[in-house]
């Protein structure tokens, strides 16, 4: 099944509120739309001549042995697309070997995330997002739940000081979760009554400080999701972060930001090497993949696609989705005379109408 396929599949078996949670945007849904299209403005300029019958396609991440270059971004509430919600995506992404984003919003407990991851392969990478809490205590006590269900590193979110304007989920009246289903991450924490769930923490009152605080908490590598500017990337690593994910939250927080593609050449130049720049949004075929990591990506995330294939055929759906960014992009390569993705160079990336 295509990416197409399974978005359409899923389309037809989801309630349609859950469908435009998913789909939607921030208020006019412009970056919505520009972090696709980003993709479109750039092409592929291959190499001849030099490649190779067999490709290696992994990377090396913090936390992550060996991982495939596109892992799965963080993304709320798994079982409003299936029945076996996150675990079904844990044990596809271990399955083929992506790192997975598990966090704060997931329907399942961390620590089942990666029972489950480990059911599909011996040595998953399941890392941990989070927002700071403005009581340190409630942030620690994530930081520690995470730690003991065994994953490999954490990512703090960045780009939420408020909660984004998602103009479907206001026409639809979508507030709050079905029955039955709870962002189970953060229930019994430090504060609250035994049982009883905290709400998730959107919160413009977080600075550097707290961010290194939580850095210097953990032997995690911790990295930080939500950047665009360079001077940020560059703040992010002088506090303790071991990366950067440059990302606008797939559209969903300000509508008047630039694509991710277009902020990360110069989050690139910023980091100079010293960490993995990651990146996420838009991200629909094995090309888009070639484009990040010749514009100096380690490697993709990949949100509402995971989600597709999650609704549409549950732990099989991710795999596809999974599976087929992967040999899309292991083919990319191959066509432009790659034999492992550092192969791929910012000279072999150009704008739509120019050639070097
Ligand atoms: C339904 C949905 C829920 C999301 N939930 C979270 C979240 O809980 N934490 C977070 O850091 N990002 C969240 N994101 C943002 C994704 O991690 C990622 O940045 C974005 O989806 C990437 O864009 P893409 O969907 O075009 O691949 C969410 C995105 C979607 C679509
Ligand atoms: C409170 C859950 C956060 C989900 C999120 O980040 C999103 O929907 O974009």
């Amino acid at each position: 099944m295509t990416l197409r396929a399974l978005h359409d599949a899923a389309r037809k078996t989801l309630d349609p509120v859950h469908y435009d949670y998913v789909a939607g945007g921030a208020d006019e849904e412009r970056v919505l739309s520009a972090n696709e299209s980003a993709f479109d403005r750039y092409l592929l300029l291959p190499r001849i001549l030099c490649g190779s019958e067999t490709r290696d396609t992994t990377v090396r991440l913090p936390g992550a042995r060996r991982a495939a270059p596109v892992f799965v971004a963080p993304t709320a509430f798994h079982r409003l697309m299936h029945p076996d919600g996150e675990r079904a995506t844990a044990r596809a992404a271990a399955a083929e070997g992506a790192v997975l984003v598990t966090g704060t919003a997931a329907t399942t407990a961390v620590d089942a995330v990666v029972a489950a991851a480990r059911e599909a392969a011996p040595d998953p990478a399941v890392w941990f997002q989070l927002y700071l809490h403005p009581r340190r205590e409630v942030t620690e006590a994530l930081v520690r739940r995470a730690e003991q269900a065994g994953c490999t590193a954490l990512v703090v979110t960045v780009d939420s000081a408020v909660f984004g304007r998602h103009t479907r989920d206001l026409r639809n009246g979508f507030t709050d979760l079905p029955p039955g289903h709870a962002a189970e991450n953060m229930r019994d924490l430090p504060g609250a009554p035994p049982g009883t769930l905290t709400d998730i923490p959107m919160s413009a009152a977080p600075t550097w400080r707290d961010f290194a605080e939580l850095a210097r908490m953990t032997a995690l590598p911790v990295l930080v999701k939500g950047i665009l500017h360079p001077a940020d990337a560059r703040l992010a690593l002088g506090h303790g972060a071991s990366g950067v994910i440059v990302s606008n939250h797939g559209g969903r927080q300000c509508d008047a930001v630039p694509a991710a593609l277009d902020c990360l050449p110069a989050v690139v130049d910023a980091v100079a090497g010293r960490t993995p720049v990651l990146m996420d949004g838009g991200v629909r075929r094995g090309s888009d993949i070639a484009v990040a990591l010749a514009l100096g990506a380690t490697a993709v995330g990949v949100g509402r696609p995971v989600m597709w294939g999650l609704a549409a055929e549950g732990e099989a759906g991710v795999r596809a989705v999974l599976a087929t960014l992967r040999d899309e992009y292991d083919h990319t390569l191959a066509l432009c005379g790659g034999r492992r993705n550092a192969d791929l160079t910012k000279d072999m990336v150009v704008r739509r109408g120019e050639t070097r």
